[in-house]
């Protein structure tokens, strides 16, 4: 019950604690190399589980099933032609994204490192989803975010999932909302905004109940509406109440 708030912890001291950063790849390997050997390939579902039965042995990065149930529940309400994720890490999230699309959906993830990229990519593809559904692309997020109109096309993202370093959330926002990117009505998904390098983040949706309402907030993952250009903002609740 405990193994999201130690996996969101980890990160945290993957982060703050440059010393620890060589864990990280040894953490990909291993998460990769389980999932690749013991799933059924060709099955998301079994992509899914395999990594869950990971999780019940050792601390993992991936966003898990309690918040994957969350976010398969709003890609089912929003069914995004266009998906964005910004963290790919070893394909969890991206699997359970893409088994969820239409038929048209498309996902764009991207991961700055290239050895959690390769795994990644090479998870995603063994859960049976090809590259004419999704895109990887292995650079940091402040870099992939302009080149995105051209790929994507302006306004066309409907679901963004960040889940990478929190302190770089606010920044990738307002990038996304600089090159145009977002639709209207787009949601916006954040995990592990209890952290405190997340606070930026809310003090400016708190600051712009005009463009954001905050739908809820579980697990340490926000769900944000942005608004319709033409309607009335839906009332949220303040992130500080
Ligand atoms: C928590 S993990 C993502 C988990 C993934 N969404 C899942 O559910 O399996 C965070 C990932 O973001 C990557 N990352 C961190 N900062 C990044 C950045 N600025 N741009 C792109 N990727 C980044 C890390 O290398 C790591 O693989």
């Amino acid at each position: 019950r405990y193994w999201d708030e130690l996996g969101a912890l980890y990160q945290h001291l993957l982060r703050v604690t440059p010393k620890l950063s060589w864990q990280s790849p040894v953490c990909v390997r291993s998460t990769h190399s389980f999932v690749f050997t013991n799933c059924t390939h060709g099955q998301a579902e079994s992509v899914l589980e395999t990594f869950h039965l990971y999780a019940q042995t050792h601390p993992s990065l991936s966003l898990g099933p309690q918040r994957g149930e969350l976010l398969d529940e709003v890609v089912r309400r929003v069914a995004p032609s266009w998906t964005l994720e910004l963290g790919t890490h070893c394909g969890y999230a991206s699997v359970r994204i893409l088994r969820l699309l239409p038929p048209t959906g498309r996902l764009v993830t991207v991961e700055n490192d290239v050895t959690t990229a390769e795994a990644g990519e090479e998870v995603i593809l063994v859960a049976g989803f090809k590259h004419s559904q999704f895109q990887l692309m292995t650079c940091p997020s402040k870099d992939a975010i302009p080149g995105l109109r051209a790929h994507v096309g302006q306004g066309l993202l409907q679901l963004v999932l960040m889940d990478h370093e929190v302190g770089q959330y606010l920044a990738d926002l307002l990038a996304l909302e600089q090159e145009g990117l977002m639709a209207p009505d787009c949601v916006l998904l954040f995990n592990n905004t209890q952290l405190p390098a997340a606070r930026s983040l809310l003090q400016h949706v708190d600051s712009k109940p005009e463009c954001y309402t905050v739908r809820r907030e579980l697990h340490g993952l926000l769900e944000l509406q942005r608004h319709l250009l033409d309607t009335p903002a839906p009332q949220g609740r303040s992130l500080s109440e």
